[in-house]
């Protein structure tokens, strides 16, 4: 592509210039011949330095953030390099070519289970759709490997996967590090939803306040005409309800309590869970063999969507009561003796709070935990994170979860520095927690692996990867795996 047409696009003057630009790189180790590098001021390192590398690899031309010395190729100023990179890997993908109706999902929680719901619906009813989140990235059917380091994926990626999609819908989970990013920049959402908003990445967003606005700026990016999807049960939600109505500008559908609202009636926990969603005319019977009471939102939040893209409620319906779950979240291994294992990605209190409710509601007999925490990520929330564990857990593990750059001293110091209870122990290896969690369970108990997810790791009690429901599954077929004499407790920091 040409330089000017290319540049064009974010107001750079390139008129002047007869190059011809191969592709656009933001990573100096992947620049090719012809290429259009992109230097970021990134939080772990600056991409301004590697201009010279990127050069030597072949880029025909800068773009940047900051003043620097004369180069070899020309090099253009811009005010903010990640804008000027979304927008420019819209320009050179065309990633807008072929129309589709594109979902934007945000929220601290429930944003990939709703977006598995409403894949799951719109396939039922014969729909294509593209998926992008933090479980997989699908795009035509087919899965992209090597995508999944971040929820969202990078502008680049993004826009380049856009302009390959034939699907007719896609579902982009925006989480708000990617809105302060722009990684979902220059995309225009027909639908965009807002889960919730509770306690979590304060380590990059330092207040509520901040992380809301962060979420907030999904809606900026609605269509004229785009219908925004709320949670106003949420106070965040409710909120940002109030801010767009002001707007007027969007149609708004919202679940809460409000007389305008789809609410939530009636909700009975069998083998499956039942609701009502009521609405100013109609109700509408929902049931879900998905266990979760969280799950009991996303449900409907997912139904709000269909509703949006004239999708019958009779369709809708029937295809959520056929829809199985997501890997990692609310994932039930039955235990011989009558007990449940549940493999769940609950990291913040709001997500223990649900898990907890449904096995109450469900009527366990004893909730035992086990959890650790992120390295590196939020720490203002994990105090909360055990406040509740001790007040609905009969027996806490704390274990690890990723370390991330702390080291394993600092992390199990972290772990004993919690006072929690006489029914609490520590087990830094994620796998004997669980494999000791399995030696005391009775009749009746629900365990809760929380933090994980679906999400693959190495611990010292083995060298392979695997996740916390294969060792739940390995402990059922071979029960001696993890005797009490494999089991080592660590003693706490005298
Ligand atoms: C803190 C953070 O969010 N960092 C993200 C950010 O990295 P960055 O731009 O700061 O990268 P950097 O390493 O400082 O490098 C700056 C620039 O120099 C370039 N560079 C660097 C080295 C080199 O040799 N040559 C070179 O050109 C890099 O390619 C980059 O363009 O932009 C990258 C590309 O989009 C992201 O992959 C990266 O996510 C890191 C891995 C991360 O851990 N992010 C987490 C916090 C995150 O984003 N999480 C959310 C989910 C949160 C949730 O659970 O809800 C997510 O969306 O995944
Ligand atoms: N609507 C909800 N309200 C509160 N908690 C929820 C909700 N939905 C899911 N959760 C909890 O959050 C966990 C993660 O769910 P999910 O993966 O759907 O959310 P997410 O927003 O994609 O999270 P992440 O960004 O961390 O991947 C679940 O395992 C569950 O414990």
């Amino acid at each position: 592509m040409n330089i000017h047409s290319l540049l064009n696009n974010i107001d750079v003057d390139a008129s002047s210039l007869d190059i011809t630009i191969t592709g656009i790189s933001n990573n100096s180790e992947k620049v090719e011949p012809g290429n259009l590098f992109v230097a970021i001021s990134g939080y772990a390192s600056d991409g301004h330095k590697y201009i010279l590398s990127a050069i030597e690899a072949g880029a025909k031309a800068i773009i940047g953030e900051q003043d620097v010395q004369a180069l070899s190729v020309p090099y253009f100023k811009v005010a903010n390099s990640r804008i000027a990179l979304a927008q420019l890997a819209k320009t050179f993908y065309n990633s807008q070519s072929r129309p589709k109706t594109i979902i934007g999902i945000t929220g601290t929680n429930g944003k990939t289970t709703t977006s598995f719901m409403i894949k799951h619906i719109l396939e039922k009813s014969g729909r294509s759709c593209a998926l992008f989140g933090s479980v997989h990235n699908i795009v035509n059917g087919i899965m992209i490997s090597g995508t999944t380091k971040n929820t969202t994926i990078d502008a680049l990626e993004l826009q380049k996967q856009l302009a390959k999609s034939k699907d007719e819908f896609v579902i982009i989970e925006v989480t708000s590090h990617a809105l302060t990013q722009h990684r979902v920049g220059g995309i225009d959402f027909d639908i965009c939803l807002f889960t919730n908003l509770s306690q979590d990445h304060l380590d990059y967003h330092k207040t509520m306040e901040s992380y809301f606005s962060a979420k907030e700026t999904l809606f900026d990016q609605l269509s004229k005409n785009g219908i925004a999807i709320i949670n106003t049960f949420n106070k965040w939600g409710a909120k940002l309800e109030a801010r767009l109505k002001k707007r007027k500008l969007h149609t708004i559908y919202t679940m809460g309590d409000s007389s305008t609202s789809f609410s939530i009636k009636d909700i009975q926990y069998k083998d499956k869970m039942s609701l009502i969603v009521q609405d100013q005319n109609h109700h509408y019977q929902l049931t879900l063999s998905f266990l979760g009471e969280h799950n009991i939102y996303n449900a409907v939040m997912a139904f709000l969507t269909a509703k949006a893209i004239n999708i019958t409620p009779e369709d809708a319906l029937q295809a959520l009561e056929t829809f199985s779950g997501v890997p990692g979240r609310f994932e039930v291994v039955q235990h011989p003796i009558g007990a449940k294992f549940i493999i769940d990605y609950a990291h913040t209190e709001d997500a223990f709070l649900h898990c907890f409710h449904t096995a109450n509601a469900m009527g366990a007999k004893r909730i035992i935990h086990i959890f650790g925490f992120r390295g590196g990520r939020d720490i203002g929330k994990r105090q909360a994170m055990i406040d509740v564990s001790k007040s609905f857990s009969d027996v806490i593990i704390l274990t690890f979860d990723d370390l991330n750059n702390l080291s394993y001293d600092e992390m199990l110091q972290t772990l004993y520095s919690f006072d929690i209870g006489e029914q609490g122990l520590v087990i830094p290896d994620r796998t004997e927690a669980i494999g000791h969690a399995w030696n005391m369970i009775e009749k009746g108990d629900w365990v809760f692996i929380t933090g994980k997810g679906h999400e693959r790791y190495t611990q010292s009690f083995h060298s392979d990867t695997f996740s916390d429901k294969d060792t739940v599954e390995q402990l059922l077929h071979n029960p001696l795996s993890y005797t009490k004499e494999h089991i080592s407790i660590e003693l706490p920091f005298s």
